[in-house]
């Protein structure tokens, strides 16, 4: 039976991952290499824990105890009972391979694992740990206390069992679980990141403006949030690792990461995570950078 869960990686995934399966009443432990993120994600929790209970979605009791059962750490130790580790560090396959290499040996046999990847290689990711019939694509949504839809993918190696066992967990969250098959960004970011790549040409070819390609979306398709705002939203490392993928993973140059979001992310302009990207966030309200 899974009861303990462990979460690596302790930014907007992790700790919404973290965040919703506490509230379930599972025992967390969030785990990340940096302790300032560690403390931003405990912070970020608490608010918006507060603002589900404040709209009376949950109670006040059950936001202090969910927050009551989440543990951080800075090292893997802590997930020598855990019953699934779910890995939700940086979108990038080296960091990822080298997590999963030293995390198996400190891991009880049981123990099933997941991938948050937003577009990496289930199957290859599996080949990097010691358990690959146990290992699973479990990709939430942003922001995960809203968000409905888990995808589910099976790497060519994961057990029926393990995708059973995460199928039921997922409706145990009360999301709902589509399963992709393993293909470069599975089928929502297959989708969704080619739209945010073709917004960014928008601005960069001068077809318009950040506020009117946002504007326009928002008004014109009913989109929430307009593509530029919601690629800060995800982060524009995120939205580039995930074109890099595309583009090499399916060898199509319709995949081609805009230079624009090249050059953002080179100037270390990710979005809403760091205060600026296709907008700055640093005032009162979020204020267009082109
Ligand atoms: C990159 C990947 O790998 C995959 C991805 O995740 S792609 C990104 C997918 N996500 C999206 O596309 C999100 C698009 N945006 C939206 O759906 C909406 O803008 C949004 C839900 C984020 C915010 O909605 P909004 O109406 O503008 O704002 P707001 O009124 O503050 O929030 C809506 C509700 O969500 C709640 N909420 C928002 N963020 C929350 C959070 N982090 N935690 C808890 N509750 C939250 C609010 O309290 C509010 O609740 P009520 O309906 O009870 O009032
Ligand atoms: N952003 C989104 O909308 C979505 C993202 N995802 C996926 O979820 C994952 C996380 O994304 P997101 O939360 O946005 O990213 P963030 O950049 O917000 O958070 C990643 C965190 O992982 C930490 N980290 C890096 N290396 C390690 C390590 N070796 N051990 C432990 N922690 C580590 C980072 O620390 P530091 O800052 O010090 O590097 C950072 O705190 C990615 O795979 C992403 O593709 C999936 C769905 C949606």
């Amino acid at each position: 039976m899974v009861e303990q869960i462990g979460v690596i990686g302790a930014g907007q995934m992790g700790n919404g991952i973290a965040h919703v399966f506490a509230l379930a009443g599972f025992q967390v432990k969030l785990m990340d290499v940096n302790e300032a993120a560690l403390d931003n994600a405990r912070t970020t929790i608490g608010k918006n824990l507060a603002r589900q209970s404040s709209k009376g979605k949950i109670s006040e009791a059950d936001a202090t105890a969910a927050l009551g059962r989440i543990d951080t750490a800075t090292t893997m130790k802590v997930f020598a009972d855990s019953d699934l580790v779910i890995e939700a560090a940086s979108e990038n396959e080296g960091i990822k391979r080298r997590i999963l290499t030293e995390l198996c040996p400190l891991l009880k046999p049981s123990c099933l694992l997941a991938s948050n990847t937003s577009s990496i290689s289930i199957t290859r990711l599996g080949a990097a740990t010691d358990r690959p019939e146990k290992f699973i694509g479990m990709h939430f949504m942003n922001p995960v206390p809203v968000m409905k839809l888990v995808e589910l993918i099976r790497g060519i190696a994961t057990a029926e069992e393990t995708y059973s066992a995460v199928r039921t967990l997922t409706l145990t969250l009360e999301k709902i679980p589509v399963s992709a098959e393993d293909f470069p960004a599975f089928i929502v970011n297959r989708i969704l990141l080619p739209m945010i790549n073709e917004a960014v040409y928008t601005l960069y070819e001068g077809v318009g403006s950040v506020d009117a390609i946002d504007t326009a979306m928002r008004l014109g398709a009913n989109h929430p949030m307009g593509p530029l705002e919601l690629a800060d939203f995800i982060g524009l490392d995120v939205c580039l690792s995930v074109m890099q993928v595309l583009h090499e993973g399916l060898a199509d140059t319709k995949y081609r990461p805009c230079p624009l979001l090249v050059k953002y992310v080179e100037a270390g302009w990710l979005g809403r995570k760091t205060n600026k990207g296709f907008y700055d966030y640093s005032g009162p309200k979020p204020v267009p950078t082109r």
